[in-house]
């Protein structure tokens, strides 16, 4: 018999350039590249997974860390079940972006959303501990404060990328058989990649949308 498979809708959020495609790209593909192409509204990717008797299928919104996209990003946490907040650990100002995230999140997204703070680019810090400008206890406070999961992550070496998403996958409520039978309401294809400019395209922030 197949294992029940549980959908859990994902967003990624923090500033630009933190490695939030590159923490996905490593998740989905096992893969690094060092030239990334900023994201552009926010792409989507699934991946499974299985944790115990269970398939976890991720559905994950990574959305554009650049300013000029902000505001599309509640289309993308909006109903979602997950979020991941990255920061870059040799960014102060980052982590300063990823307090207002957590906040938003905590003001505006569903009550039981399960929240990771993610500190990414730790490879550059165990190269030069000179590099840190966040330091892990701080992280570690807000994290307890503010009652998230907390990951200090490589997107470049993989160290606790999945991790990070198993943490996730094990907090959330597993369904069973029967109540999978229903469905997610969404119909999207395992690692499928689109890109999107319009949050018209796919499912998802398409159904949450007001406009
Ligand atoms: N050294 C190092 N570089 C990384 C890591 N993760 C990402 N990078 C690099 O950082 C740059 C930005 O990575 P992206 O994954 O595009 O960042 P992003 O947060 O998705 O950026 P936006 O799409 O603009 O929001 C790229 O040049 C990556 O190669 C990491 O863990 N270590």
């Amino acid at each position: 018999m197949s294992k029940p498979v549980t959908s859990i809708k994902l967003v990624l959020l923090g500033e630009a350039a933190v490695g939030k495609s590159s923490i996905v790209l490593r998740f989905v593909s096992d893969d690094f590249s060092e030239n990334k192409e900023p994201t552009i509204g926010a792409a989507f990717l699934t991946q499974r997974v299985n944790i115990n008797d269970h398939t976890v299928k991720f559905e994950i919104w990574d959305t554009a860390g650049q300013e000029r996209f902000a505001s599309l990003a509640p289309m993308y946490y909006r109903n979602a079940q997950a979020a991941l907040v990255v920061y870059d650990v040799t960014k102060p100002q980052s982590f300063i972006k990823a307090r207002h995230w957590v906040k938003e999140l905590h003001e505006q997204a569903s009550k039981n959303i399960i929240i990771a703070l993610v500190g990414n680019k730790v490879d550059i810090v165990d190269e030069n501990e000179e590099e840190r400008k966040v330091a892990r206890e701080e992280a570690e406070k807000l994290a307890e404060e503010e009652g998230l999961l907390f990951f200090e992550t490589s997107a470049k070496t993989g160290a606790n990328i999945n991790e990070v998403f198993m943490g996730i996958g094990e907090k959330i409520p597993l369904k069973g058989p029967e109540e999978e039978a229903q469905g997610s309401g969404l119909n999207v294809t395992d690692d499928q990649r689109v890109n999107l400019d319009s949050p018209g395209n796919a499912d998802g922030p398409a159904g949450a949308c007001s406009c």
